[in-house]
């Protein structure tokens, strides 16, 4: 993989700024969090089920906006942007659910080549990208299987590369390893670290899995309630 899109702002990848969240009428779900990533940093955020890990991911990859305070990505405030200017910053962002989202029509070549089809990029443009990624990943057996053929830990690893065909700057993963078994959380998270030393991908992860935290040794962001009780600046030495 090459090195691409280079965030050369010096700003905060992920800055959230006194940020709270509800949805409808219900308690703050997130009360007054405060966040910074660093461009090129890799975070774990954890916290008990219902704790607001979702929630946090999604004001970060814009699929909400908070109830109140500021989100601001590579720089740039986001609350008041256009639809368009929105668009543009997703596509900054690579997203992994649990539960994967992939097209079962499509093959894995297919899924993986489809945000790039929708750039409007030709076949002969993206081909041999999207062949090196699905390698990348371990799926260069795999290409035109479609995904209900493949295991857990193929589906989890053909939905990172569909994340990551766009050359995002920041990747979120939403408990990437929740449906696979342990052997292949590790190896599904150390993708997760090559990506981020090899091309300074900015990373973060929710997920439940404390040995997986322990092995890798990344800084930790802990949920209790909706509020942060233990950030990155404050980690034991
Ligand atoms: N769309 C929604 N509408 C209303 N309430 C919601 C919505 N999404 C989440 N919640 C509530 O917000 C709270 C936090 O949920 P969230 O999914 O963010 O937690 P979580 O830490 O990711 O949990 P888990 O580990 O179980 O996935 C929960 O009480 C949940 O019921």
């Amino acid at each position: 993989m090459n090195r691409f899109n280079p965030d050369m702002t010096g700003e905060p990848a992920v800055e959230l700024n006194a940020v709270s969240l509800r949805y409808d009428t219900a308690d703050e779900v997130l009360s007054d969090v405060n966040i910074r990533l660093r461009p090129g940093s890799f975070t774990f955020l954890t916290g008990a089920s219902g704790a607001g890990k979702s929630s946090l991911l999604k004001l970060i990859y814009l699929a909400h906006a908070p109830t109140r305070g500021e989100v601001r990505l590579f720089g740039q405030s986001t609350g008041m942007l256009k639809r368009r200017q929105l668009s543009a910053l997703r596509r900054r962002i690579g997203v992994v659910f649990q539960d994967f989202r992939l097209l079962e029509h499509l093959t894995s070549f297919e899924n993986v080549a489809l945000p790039l089809r929708v750039l409007g990029q030709k076949p002969e443009q993206y081909r041999d990208e999207v062949a090196d990624l699905l390698r990348w990943v371990g799926l260069g057996e795999r290409m035109h299987a479609l995904p209900q053929s493949l295991s857990g830990g193929e589906q989890q690893r053909l939905s990172i590369a569909r994340a990551l065909i766009n050359k995002p700057n920041l990747l979120v993963a939403d408990e990437p390893t929740g449906n696979v078994d342990p052997e292949m959380g590790k190896r599904i998270f150390r993708l997760f670290v090559e990506l981020n030393r090899r091309l300074n991908t900015t990373v973060i992860i929710a997920t439940h899995d404390l040995g997986l935290i322990r092995e890798f040794e990344a800084p930790v962001l802990r949920l209790q309630h909706g509020l942060i009780v233990q950030d990155v600046e404050h980690q034991p030495a």
